[in-house]
């Protein structure tokens, strides 16, 4: 039985107007005749969207089969040319995150980038198969590749110990091992010994100008007065030394005083005009790591660079906003160091039709439009993570995308479009009814029925579905009354259940008095009257309850920072539906128990949530396990929807 009904189910497409499953042949002729009706509708002027024929549809990627390799990346393009910049045996990156709010989507190209760079030039004689690398790969890491964490832990005022470890966290669940991680905090007092260097070199001087007057010494408000250097520039080295000392050991209010370096106020590089190096933060919380040891705090100009040569680091990889940065970071490690890292930039990679800053993205928590960091609506990793998307997609659409030196803002479609490849062939299908009514099958046995997980590929395995008399089907599957356009269940009218053996006619139903709702379908199964046109999907009777949320995009433009009065005045009403009473069939626990799906990347090393319970819910979309569930509480979150959202970006 199994056999014959993964056949017929194998066989059924979605048709994409509808949502329903169709014979191969109806929806070719369904195309057909849609066709035809744009092409007149198209010559009286007025234009329809048709959906490509079966066949006609563009291919689709299993994640095994990538259309991009993720070695392409660092084969061509610009990653290509900076390692030809400087070819190196022994290639050290390091992802350099400021451990001041959780990730998003952007940074898991950054981390791609930077322990992709370091693994293929340390590693790249292993095979190309993912599956394959994924054991191999941990190995590598850990052994010959050379790709760090650094956190850029200079700012104690905005750095919190629970960023640092989603941040570590994050970084295995991408399936990657950093082969060390490392703290700028770990080489403050080396830092703090080359600022008094740079000082009796006369490279840097203590400075007491307020935010107003450094304005001006840069050329003022809108850069047209001429630029001057402070006077603080002439003071001579010793005046210097015991002010910087001072500053450390607290002799100076937070603000009053800041060590400036001696850079050259001509260059047309706003880099060059006398940067800060050090400062003493506002609110003096202690460090994470070194307490209240430290007053004075290193900014990202000067700790960068030198930690970079600190650690060995050849290439330095970061987005193009870091680009007029490149000549002040040489020139401080030339003037300071032996060793001499390479900084490159690529584009940054950005979403339309969201906000990724961690301060947006606080305000919309404070107010209550979304749940948390993790909020399937947004783009953060936890949150991306919470909505299902497993680890496998997020990478296949950065190498998808590829490196290039522009930033690319891409729409929400497309990243969806890539997760729905990746899940296509790698989770299982179940039936799920999101608002069930019931459907008495007068002359049904009860039977159990042995299902394939997947209609294409028999190592998913099977499951028993039970064929009860009383099943639930989608409310919106009933017409009461029916209509020649109208391919599912009306009174009189047959259509096909997924996995039953027949098909089922509609004799007749009741409504609630009170609701004017369909309380209860009759049906017989139609045993005689050949293949149905449409296949709905069904639960038994005695199937787990579910909640189910479906999220939509939270914000109405493209670009919502951008809207009047702010991002706040561009929030949809409708981003996210829950179905509270929705029914799932059993062999979700099956599911449940044999997660991971797939088993890949982060995920492979047993790290897993309840968002790696992932299936394919026939007619309905992608789904996960969200983390609110309970023994007893099975809540669900669409991941993505089986076909685009035509109404916006989903
Ligand atoms: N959208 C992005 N696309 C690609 N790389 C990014 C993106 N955002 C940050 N990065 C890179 O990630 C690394 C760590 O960044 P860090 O946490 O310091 O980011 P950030 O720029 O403060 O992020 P944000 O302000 O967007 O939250 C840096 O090298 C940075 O250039
Ligand atoms: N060079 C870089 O990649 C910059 C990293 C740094 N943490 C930042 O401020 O974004």
């Amino acid at each position: 039985m199994a056999d014959a009904i993964a056949g017929q189910t194998a066989k059924l497409q979605l048709d994409e107007e509808t949502g329903e499953m169709v014979a191969k042949n109806e929806l070719k002729k369904r195309m057909q005749k849609r066709a035809k009706k744009a092409a007149t509708a198209s010559r009286n002027g007025t234009s329809i969207a048709v959906q490509k024929p079966p066949g006609s549809q563009e291919p689709k990627a299993s994640p095994e089969e990538p259309t991009v390799n993720q070695n392409t990346m660092f084969e061509q393009g610009f990653l290509a040319e900076v390692y030809k910049l400087r070819p190196s045996k022994d290639v050290v990156t390091r992802f350099p995150p400021e451990p001041n709010g959780y990730l998003h989507l952007g940074h898991c190209k950054a981390i791609a980038v930077n322990f992709g760079f370091a693994r293929y030039h340390g590693g790249k004689t292993v095979s190309s198969n993912p599956r394959v690398l994924f054991d191999l790969y941990q190995l590598y890491d850990c052994l010959f590749t050379r790709g760090r964490i650094r956190f850029d832990d200079t700012n104690p005022d905005a750095e919190k110990e629970e960023y640092f470890v989603a941040i570590k966290e994050t970084i295995r669940w991408l399936g990657f091992t950093p082969s060390e991680i490392t703290y700028a905090s770990d080489s403050f007092q080396r830092l703090y010994d080359l600022a008094e260097e740079l000082i009796k070199k006369e490279k840097a001087c203590v400075c007491h100008c307020n935010e107003t007057e450094t304005k001006l010494q840069r050329g003022g408000e809108d850069g047209s007065t001429p630029r001057y250097r402070c006077k603080h520039a002439e003071q001579d080295v010793e005046t210097n030394l015991v002010k910087f000392r001072g500053m450390r050991d607290g002799e100076y209010a937070p603000q009053t005083a800041w060590l400036r370096m001696n850079q050259n106020i001509e260059n047309p590089n706003p880099q060059m005009w006398d940067i800060a190096a050090y400062r003493i933060p506002k609110n003096q919380e202690p460090h994470y790591r070194t307490g209240t040891k430290w007053r004075i705090y290193p900014t990202y100009d000067f700790a960068h660079c030198l930690c970079d040569s600190f650690e060995g680091i050849t290439h330095s990889l970061c987005t193009t906003e870091f680009f007029m940065s490149r000549e002040s970071y040489e020139w401080l490690n030339q003037i300071l160091v032996e060793f001499q890292p390479m900084q490159r930039e690529y584009g940054r990679l950005n979403l339309k039709g969201t906000i990724m800053s961690k301060r947006d993205i606080r305000g919309l928590i404070e107010s209550g439009v979304v749940r948390g960091w993790d909020d399937p609506r947004l783009y953060t990793v936890n949150a991306i993570r919470r909505r299902g998307i497993p680890p496998g997609a997020v990478l296949s659409f950065v190498y998808e995308l590829g490196v290039t030196t522009s930033n690319s803002f891409i729409e929400i479609k497309r990243f969806e479009q890539s997760v729905r490849r990746y899940l296509e062939k790698t989770v299982p299908r179940l039936m799920l009814v999101l608002d069930p009514v019931p459907v008495v099958i007068e002359d049904a046995q009860e039977q159990d029925l042995d299902v394939p997980f997947s209609p294409k590929d028999p190592k998913m395995g099977s499951h028993k579905i039970k064929l009860t008399r009383r099943v639930y089907i989608e409310r919106s599957d009933f017409r009461e009354v029916d209509s020649k356009d109208y391919f599912r269940l009306a009174p009189g009218k047959t259509v096909g259940l997924l996995q039953m053996p027949y098909p089922i006619k509609a004799v007749s139903f009741t409504k609630d008095e009170a609701t004017g709702f369909v309380k209860e379908i009759k049906a017989i199964f139609d045993k005689e009257g050949g293949k149905p046109k449409t296949y709905i999907q069904w639960v038994p009777e005695g199937s787990p309850a579910a909640e189910v949320r479906i999220h939509t995009a939270l914000f109405e433009s493209d670009q919502p920072a951008t809207v009047l009065g702010g991002f706040m005045n561009d929030i949809r009403a409708d981003s996210e539906t829950i179905w509270p009473n929705a029914m799932i069939e059993t062999g979700f626990y099956e599911v449940r128990q044999r997660a991971p799906w797939p088993e890949a990347e982060g995920e492979k090393n047993g790290e897993f949530g309840p968002e790696s319970v992932r299936f394919q819910a026939m007619r309905v979309g992608y789904f996960a396990l969200d983390s609110d569930s309970t023994d007893n509480k099975i809540v669900l979150n669409r991941i993505v929807p089986l076909k685009e959202d035509s109404s916006k970006n989903s």
